[in-house]
C-alpha cells in the first residue's frame, strides 16, 4: 500500500490529531485529583506569564504592580492595601487632569493588550468553528497560522500564513463570523504586501471615515497624476488618479458623487486659474451641480440635449486634434503639457442621462459615440473624463473597463458593486451596499496598495457651498468659451470647433 506522507504540508498549524483525542480520553480516565492539579498548574503558569507580559506592555501597570509587590513583601497586607488605595487615587487624578495621556498610556495600551491576547487565545478555535480549516491525509485538522499581529488604535492587522486547502476566499466568506467573534465592526481580507501565500486580516473596531475630519490639505501632485480628495480607512490621504486615465464615480442619489467632484474641483482650482487645467462641464441636470461655480469652467453645457451633445463632441474632438497636431507623439505632448497644452478635465454629471435617456435617437447615438471616442483614447494624455452614474447597469458596464479608476460609493446591492468594481473586490470586502446613508462620500476604490490591487475604503472630504463660492471668486478660469452649436458641427467632417480652438 502506498505510504501516506504529510511532510509537504509544512504550512498551517495542526490543532487536533487522533493522538490528542486519545490523550484527552486517557486524561479523563485519571483521578479527579490529578486532573484538578494539572488544570490548576496550567492556569497558574498562564496567569504568571500573562501578568509579566501585561506589566511589560503597559509600563504604568508594571510600575504599579512592582510597587504593590514590594510593599507586600516589606510591610505585609496592610502595606499592600495602602499602595492599592494610593494607586487608585493617583489613577483617578491622572485620568481627570490629563485624559489624553491617560488614554494613550494606560487605557489604549490595555485595550490593545486584551485584543492581542484574544486573537492568540481564540485563533485555533475561531478558525475551526468558522470553517477556516483543512484536514490532511492523516485526518489532522489544520488551520492557517497567525504569525504576527500589528495593533493600531482602531484597526488591527493580522498577518496570517495560509495552509493547504484554505484560500483568501475561504476566509473572506467567514469575515462576518470573525468580526462577530472579535466584537469588531468588520473584518476584511487583503493580499499581503510582501509575501505570497499569506493574507492580511484587517480588523476594524472604529470607522474613522464615519467621523468628521477638520484637517484638510488642498493638494494635487505637480504633474496632475493624483489629486488628494479625502482620506482612506488607514488614515492616509486618498489620492485619486487623474492623469492618463478616466474616472467613473458610481453611487445612489445622495451617495456623494457631486461632493467628490467638488473635491476634485477644489484640488484643481489653483491650476485652473493658472491656465494649466481647463474644465469642461456637461450637466444634464440643468446646471444644478456646476452652475454655482461656472467661473471655474472653460466650457459649461447645461441646456437642452443638443447643447449637451455639442459639448461632448467638442471634448471628443480635442483628443483627435491633439493626436493629429503631435503626430501621435505622446512623449512630446507630455513634455509640453501645461505649457502649450493644458489638461482638459471633462466632468459629465449623470452619464446615463446622455447615453441612454435622451429621447432623440440620433442625438443619443451621437452622445454615445462621443463618450466612447473619449474613453477609448484614454491612454492619450491631456484629456480626462470624469463620469458620474447613479445606476450602474448594463449600459454602464459596456463602458466600465474604459474607466481606469472607478469609485463605488453607496450602492443598492452586491450586484451593482460587482458591476462597478469587480467580483473579487466585493468578495474581498468592498461592501458598498452596507455603507450607511448617514455617510455620504464614503465608498471603495480598487487601488495599488503595496503593489497589490485591492479594495480600500475611502471617504471624500466635505466641501461646503461657501468654500466652492470662494474658489469660484478666487480662481476663475482665465479663458471661457461657449458651447459650439450642434448643427454647424454636424455638417462638418471634423476639425476645430466654433467655440474655441483646442490647444
Ligand atoms: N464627503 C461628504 N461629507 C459629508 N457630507 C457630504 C459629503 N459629500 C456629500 N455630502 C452631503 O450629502 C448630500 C448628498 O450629496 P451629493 O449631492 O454629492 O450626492 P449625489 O450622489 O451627487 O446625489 P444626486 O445623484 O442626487 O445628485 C449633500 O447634502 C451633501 O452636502
Amino acid at each position: 500500500m502506498r505510504e501516506i506522507t504529510t511532510a509537504r504540508l509544512w504550512r498551517g498549524q495542526t490543532i487536533r490529531t487522533r493522538a490528542d483525542v486519545m490523550r484527552m480520553e486517557r486524561l479523563h480516565e485519571r483521578s479527579r485529583l490529578i486532573r484538578w492539579s494539572l488544570t490548576a498548574g496550567w492556569w497558574a503558569g498562564w496567569l504568571t506569564v500573562m501578568t509579566v507580559w501585561a506589566a511589560l506592555y503597559v509600563p504604568a501597570l508594571g510600575a504599579a504592580l512592582t510597587v504593590a509587590a514590594l510593599a507586600w513583601l516589606a510591610l505585609g497586607p496592610w502595606g499592600l492595601l495602602v499602595v492599592v488605595l494610593v494607586g487608585a487615587l493617583v489613577a483617578r487624578l491622572w485620568s481627570r487632569s490629563s485624559p489624553a495621556s491617560w488614554e494613550t498610556r494606560v487605557v489604549s495600551r490595555l485595550r490593545r493588550f486584551v485584543r492581542r491576547t484574544r486573537y492568540r487565545w481564540s485563533w485555533d478555535d475561531v478558525c475551526a468553528a468558522t470553517g477556516v480549516k483543512a484536514t490532511d491525509a492523516s485526518h489532522r485538522v489544520i488551520v492557517p497560522r497567525l504569525l504576527w499581529v500589528s495593533l493600531g488604535e482602531h484597526v488591527d492587522q493580522l498577518h496570517v500564513q495560509l495552509c493547504a486547502g484554505v484560500t483568501p476566499g475561504v476566509i473572506a466568506r467567514q469575515a462576518d463570523a470573525l468580526a462577530c467573534e472579535w466584537c469588531a465592526l468588520e473584518v476584511r481580507v487583503l493580499a499581503h504586501p510582501t509575501r505570497e501565500g499569506w493574507v492580511l486580516l484587517r480588523v476594524v473596531y472604529r470607522d474613522m471615515l464615519a467621523e468628521d475630519e477638520d484637517e484638510r490639505d488642498n493638494l494635487v501632485t505637480p504633474d496632475f497624476q493624483w489629486a488628494r480628495v479625502g482620506r482612506r480607512e488607514d488614515g492616509e490621504p486618498w489620492w485619486l488618479r487623474l492623469m492618463g486615465t478616466h474616472v467613473l464615480i458610481a453611487g445612489l442619489t445622495g451617495a456623494g458623487k457631486s461632493g467628490l467632484v467638488a473635491c476634485i474641483i477644489r484640488a484643481l482650482a489653483p491650476a485652473i486659474a493658472a491656465g494649466k487645467v481647463r474644465l469642461v462641464g456637461v450637466d444634464p441636470k440643468g446646471g444644478m451641480e456646476y452652475r454655482m461655480v461656472s467661473e471655474l469652467f472653460y466650457m459649461l453645457a447645461y441646456g437642452d440635449d443638443e447643447h449637451l451633445v455639442a459639448a461632448l463632441e467638442f471634448a471628443a474632438d480635442l483628443m483627435r486634434q491633439r493626436a493629429e497636431a503631435l503626430g501621435g507623439n505622446v512623449r512630446k505632448l507630455l513634455a509640453r503639457m501645461f505649457g502649450d497644452y493644458p489638461l482638459y478635465v471633462i466632468l459629465v454629471d449623470e452619464l446615463l442621462a446622455l447615453t441612454t435617456y435622451i429621447a432623440n435617437r440620433e442625438l443619443k447615438d451621437r452622445a454615445s459615440a462621443a463618450v466612447r471616442r473619449m474613453l477609448s483614447q484614454g491612454r492619450a494624455p491631456g484629456v480626462v473624463v470624469i463620469g458620474c452614474v447613479q445606476d450602474p447597469r448594463k449600459e454602464v458596464l459596456s463602458f466600465r473597463d474604459m474607466f481606469g479608476y472607478r469609485v463605488a460609493l453607496r450602492l443598492d446591492s452586491d450586484v451593482e458593486t460587482r458591476m462597478v468594481l469587480s467580483d473579487s473586490a466585493y468578495d474581498r470586502g468592498a461592501r458598498c451596499d452596507a455603507i450607511p446613508e448617514a455617510c455620504p462620500g464614503m465608498g471603495f476604490v480598487v487601488d495599488e496598495d503595496g503593489g497589490k490591487r485591492q479594495p480600500i475604503k475611502v471617504r471624500a472630504d466635505w466641501v461646503s457651498d461657501a468654500e466652492l463660492a470662494y474658489l469660484a471668486a478666487e480662481y476663475p478660469a482665465p479663458e471661457r468659451v461657449d458651447v459650439p452649436p450642434l448643427a454647424t458641427r454636424a455638417k462638418r467632417s471634423g476639425g476645430s470647433t466654433s467655440g474655441g480652438q483646442a490647444a
